[in-house]
């Protein structure tokens, strides 16, 4: 979702009169998000894979229906394009704009395309992807674009930041729900560490299940921190962050590789085929990232956390190390790239 509102953001800008819409299956953080970035949004009868196993029938019934609301919407609003964003909810619009002859252009994030990109990849006028390895994952024929993840353009321009580094914020992220693991994992870290936390500040997003809790904690043991079910300021948090302990979702890496922040990824252990521990492998093959792998007890976890936050809290120089490390992957502009791409989809379906 993110991805897409940046690449819309760019549209918008070279385009100010169009109208930018976006389709999604309705849940709410979806709505707000593009509400609050300016654009209109429309819920869709759509149904996730989640449900195709419990309830077959009515995955397909839903899905259906929303392939016809979707050309309905498509038959009186005669889009330009209709761009798929990697999540189950694009499957009924770029089915229904296939049909209709559209041009479609398909954005994935993770090294590893999810199921809605083989599923559409086959006829999309493009596919913009992450990671260069995603176009071994796709059939051959299938036209495959490395732009990187569009990232919002303030964070963007973090890439031009300064390479000196003062920062002494830990920042500790967990995706856009947070993460119940990797908050007890990093509180627990954080107090066999606490000694050596002294002078670091931890920055801390939550999820709002866990906040009261990991607030209490950081107060126990009398840290400098600041925590938050969900920060709204990203930008500034990803400049102020001297390390990152982070899951690795693909937008949240290619947000840290903008901002230069070293960081050790935890990843999310049972996401769909293995994706987030694929994404964060190429951060570790490039140096600019740590792995650290969720253990099956919690206390396991801490430990060789602690270990690695305790290795490069103490070491300056690896750190600015994986800050370059870092930068070298940051892909600016993405959005500016998947912008240009689709237009050029566009102007090659019209001269057909
Ligand atoms: C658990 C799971 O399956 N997660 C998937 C989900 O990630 P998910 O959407 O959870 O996480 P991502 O890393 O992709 O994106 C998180 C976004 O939330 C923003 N943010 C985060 C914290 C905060 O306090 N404020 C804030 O604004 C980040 O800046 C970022 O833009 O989709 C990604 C693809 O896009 C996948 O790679 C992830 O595997």
């Amino acid at each position: 979702m993110i991805p897409g509102l940046n690449v819309a953001r760019e549209l918008q800008q070279r385009y100010p009169q169009a109208v930018m819409q976006f389709l999604g299956s309705g849940r709410p953080q979806e709505e707000g998000l593009v509400a609050s970035a300016g654009f209109q949004h429309y819920a869709l009868s759509s149904e996730s894979l989640a449900t195709a196993r419990r309830r077959p029938w009515q995955f397909l019934w839903r899905n259906w229906r929303a392939v016809r609301q979707a050309r309905a919407l498509f038959q009186d609003q005669k889009p330009t394009a209709v761009i798929g964003l990697g999540g189950f909810a694009s499957v009924p619009p770029v089915v229904a704009a296939r049909r209709m002859g559209i041009p479609t252009v398909l954005l994935e994030q993770n090294i590893i395309p999810g199921r809605a990109t083989r599923w559409l990849c086959r006829r999309a006028g493009a596919v913009c992807v992450s990671y260069a390895a995603s176009a071994e994952h796709l059939p051959a024929g299938v036209k495959v674009e490395q732009t990187g993840n569009p990232v919002h353009p303030d964070i963007a321009a973090l890439v031009a930041s300064s390479h000196t580094d003062q920062r002494r914020i830990l920042l500790i992220l967990g995706g856009s729900q947070g993460a119940s693991a990797v908050n007890r994992a990093v509180t627990m870290a954080a107090d066999i560490l606490q000694d050596q936390l002294t002078g670091w500040t931890i920055m801390h997003q939550t999820g709002i299940n866990d906040w009261r809790e990991v607030e209490h904690e950081y107060q126990r043991l009398g840290l400098e921190h600041t925590t938050s079910p969900f920060f709204s300021d990203m930008p500034q948090r990803y400049a102020d962050a001297g390390l990152a302990v982070s899951r690795a979702g693909a937008t949240t890496l290619a947000e840290l590789a903008c901002a230069g922040c070293p960081t050790i990824a935890i990843p999310y252990p049972y996401a769909a085929d293995d994706h987030q521990r694929l994404n964060a492998r190429e951060f570790v093959t490039a140096g600019a990232a740590k792995i650290v792998e969720q253990q099956s007890t919690l206390d396991q976890t801490a430990e060789l956390l602690a270990k690695q936050i305790s290795r490069l809290l103490a070491d300056d120089a690896r750190r600015l190390e994986m800050r370059h490390a870092m930068h070298s992957l940051a892909r600016p502009l993405a959005a500016r790239d998947v912008a240009d791409i689709i237009c050029r989809t566009v102007d090659d379906s019209l001269k057909r």
